[in-house]
């Protein structure tokens, strides 16, 4: 079984203004939500490409109640931890000129309710695969995703994590089997400016150096790099096309490379899976749909990078 767990749901907001204004009183031109959270995501990805998954995290309140109504009405299994304070954030999503967001900090969440969580974690089994993706509330401490890797590090688990700086650098010694950073994320971790593949090539092997077996490094409308655990690296343009909504291409991404890989256990097929499943919810006002993916799939080629 595949389980997403996301610390952090939202309810994202989406609006289009033509032509916004700083300052002043602005109208949408078009406006409608989605069920957010990085985790949440790939769960609705996954579902999409016709494979189960169970979404586990914290919910809070009215928004946290509408969540997970909603992806269960959507056939996606859940089982949250329902946190006694404040509510499941809304992250607002502004198109106009360029894509703005403001990202919520998220409910409190106590000892208590972690425990719960862990608790949970814990009765996964071998075979299993685990993905953490997204931020983590201000009241938690970074180290909480490597804390729950130890925990579960004899079980026989793919850990798959989709976080950014400490969060994920604290997690490689438990050795994840795919991280995803995009470029600038990769940039921020290392505290360099990477300009070309070459370089972000070199700074994805350091973090494989550090543990991760498979490193993915998005690069938005420039496609992606894979740093395999086999020694091979490839390259995929992204497939050319019309961005509509790009929020969720990177946990498309993640969920399009699990899909891939569960379905083939090829890793190429993965990658280029991937690619097709991020560049379609890109292409897309909702995440990625099976019959979108299929047909970029099909106008995808890799590269294999000769480093
Ligand atoms: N403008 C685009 N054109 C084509 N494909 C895109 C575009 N933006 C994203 N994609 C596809 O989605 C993948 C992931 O995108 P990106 O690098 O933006 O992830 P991310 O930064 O994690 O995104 P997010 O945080 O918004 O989910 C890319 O590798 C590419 O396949
Ligand atoms: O604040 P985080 O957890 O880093 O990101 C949250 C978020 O921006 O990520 C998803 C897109 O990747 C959205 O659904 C959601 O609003």
């Amino acid at each position: 079984m595949i389980y997403t767990i996301t610390f952090n749901p939202s309810i994202d907001y989406i609006v289009e203004v033509d032509d916004f204004q700083l300052g002043k009183v602005n109208r949408t031109a078009n406006e409608y939500i989605l069920t957010g959270g990085k985790g949440i995501n790939v769960s609705i990805v996954l579902n999409n490409l016709g494979i189960e998954s169970q979404a586990l995290g914290f919910i809070a309140g009215f928004t946290g109640s509408y969540i997970q109504s909603h992806l269960e009405e959507n056939g996606i299994h859940t089982d949250f931890i329902d946190v006694q304070n404040g509510y499941s954030r809304i992250n607002f999503k502004m198109k106009s000129h360029e894509e703005s967001e403001v990202n919520g900090n998220g409910p409190m969440i106590n000892e208590n309710d972690l425990t719960k969580l862990i608790e949970k974690i814990k009765k996964l089994h071998e075979g299993d695969i685990l993905v953490l993706s997204g931020s983590i509330p201000k009241c938690i401490s970074d180290d909480i995703y490597a804390h729950i890797m130890k925990e579960i590090n004899h079980l026989g688990i793919k850990v798959v994590v989709d976080a950014t700086g400490n969060l994920l650098m604290n997690v490689l010694e438990y050795k994840p089997f795919l991280i995803k950073p995009n470029n600038h994320e990769l940039e921020e971790m290392f505290h360099v400016k990477l300009s070309n593949q070459k370089d972000i090539v070199r700074y994805a092997k350091k973090l494989q150096e550090m543990g991760a077996k498979n490193v993915l490094i998005s690069m938005a409308g420039d496609g992606a790099l894979f740093v395999c655990e086999n020694g091979k690296v490839y390259f995929c343009d992204a497939p050319k096309g019309q961005v509509v909504n790009s929020v969720g291409a990177g946990d498309s991404m993640v969920a399009g490379f699990i899909a891939g890989y569960v379905k083939t256990q090829d890793y190429l097929q993965a990658f280029k899976m991937g690619v097709a499943t991020g560049s379609a919810s890109a292409f897309s006002k909702d995440l990625a749909t099976a019959d979108e993916v299929e047909l970029l799939l099909k106008t995808i080629n890799e590269v294999e990078y000769e480093y």
